[in-house]
């Protein structure tokens, strides 16, 4: 399989149309890919919490078109990253709540799955307080693989990936907005999620600074014995990536550790 990372550059300096609109031509110069994959919330940046509510789009709103557009123009696969998604109100009231949603189109531009972020991002600000978390674990099912996906922060959660794995994961994406200041936790969660898990990570950053943030870059590949396969450096560039999904099965069978799983542990004895 072929994937594109597109480490996109995500700065104040341009408009959320102009960025979309320059998305959609990178995503379809990408149509010798299997898989396209595009970072976390890179219509406002990850980190530009004002901008959450301002840009916020129904699922199917104004991203959601242009990338489903794209998808198909270029028949490719493509997680298409996540967007402020404004929910539709459930209490009558004018607004519904905010989720950091990732969408993932078919070839045909069809939307094969939809994933509200589980884990926020902020503590007791920013993310945290102004979106919503997602409750539910999504995979996708391709012909040569099985999606698993997951938002930035979660990348720090290994029971949810662990919970895709059960669920039949194979490949795990990670769209984020990663700050330079954590680079190295990033590179090493990576790897960390795919040893662990003997998956494919395709984890797709973004470039620039927004809201003041510098942003890490460094989207990674990492293959299911924690192999680097290809590291983006920090500035806007479309990493591509050959690999062989059939890996993740012999990795498992040649090393079965992930058979040798306790579950159910007790609690210590007090
Ligand atoms: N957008 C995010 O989820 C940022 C996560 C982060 O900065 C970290 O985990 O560190």
């Amino acid at each position: 399989m072929r994937a594109s990372l597109i480490q996109i550059g995500v700065d104040e300096g341009e408009s959320v149309d102009s960025r979309r609109q320059r998305v959609a031509a990178l995503v379809r110069e990408q149509a010798e890919a299997d898989l396209v994959v595009l970072p976390e919330l890179w219509t406002t940046g990850a980190f530009a919490y004002q901008a959450f509510a301002d840009e916020a789009e129904p699922l199917e709103g104004p991203t959601f078109e242009v990338m489903a557009k794209a998808a198909s123009d270029a028949g490719v696969w493509l997680h298409a990253g996540s967007i402020p998604e404004r929910a539709p109100s459930t209490d009558g009231s004018d607004e519904g709540a905010l989720y950091n949603t990732s969408l993932v189109f078919s070839p045909s531009g069809e939307l094969a799955a939809a994933y509200r972020k589980i884990h926020r991002f902020g503590f007791d600000k920013g993310e945290a307080v102004l979106m919503a978390a997602g409750g539910d674990l999504v995979t996708v099912r391709l012909p040569e693989t099985t999606l698993g996906v997951a938002t930035c922060y979660d990348l720090r959660f290994p029971e949810l990936f662990r919970g895709l794995v059960d669920a039949g994961a194979q490949t795990l994406v990670v769209p984020a907005g990663w700050p330079e200041r954590r680079r190295s936790h990033w590179t090493l969660l990576a790897r960390a999620r795919a040893v662990e898990n003997q998956a494919y990570v395709l984890a797709c950053g973004t470039a620039g600074t927004h809201a003041g943030v510098p942003q890490a870059g460094h989207s990674i590949v990492v293959d299911p014995w924690g192999e680097v396969l290809a590291e983006a450096g920090s500035g806007e560039t479309v990493l591509t990536v050959e690999f062989d999904p059939a890996k993740v099965a012999t990795t498992r069978e040649q090393f079965p550790a992930l058979k040798d799983r306790m579950l159910g542990l007790a609690p210590p004895r007090r």
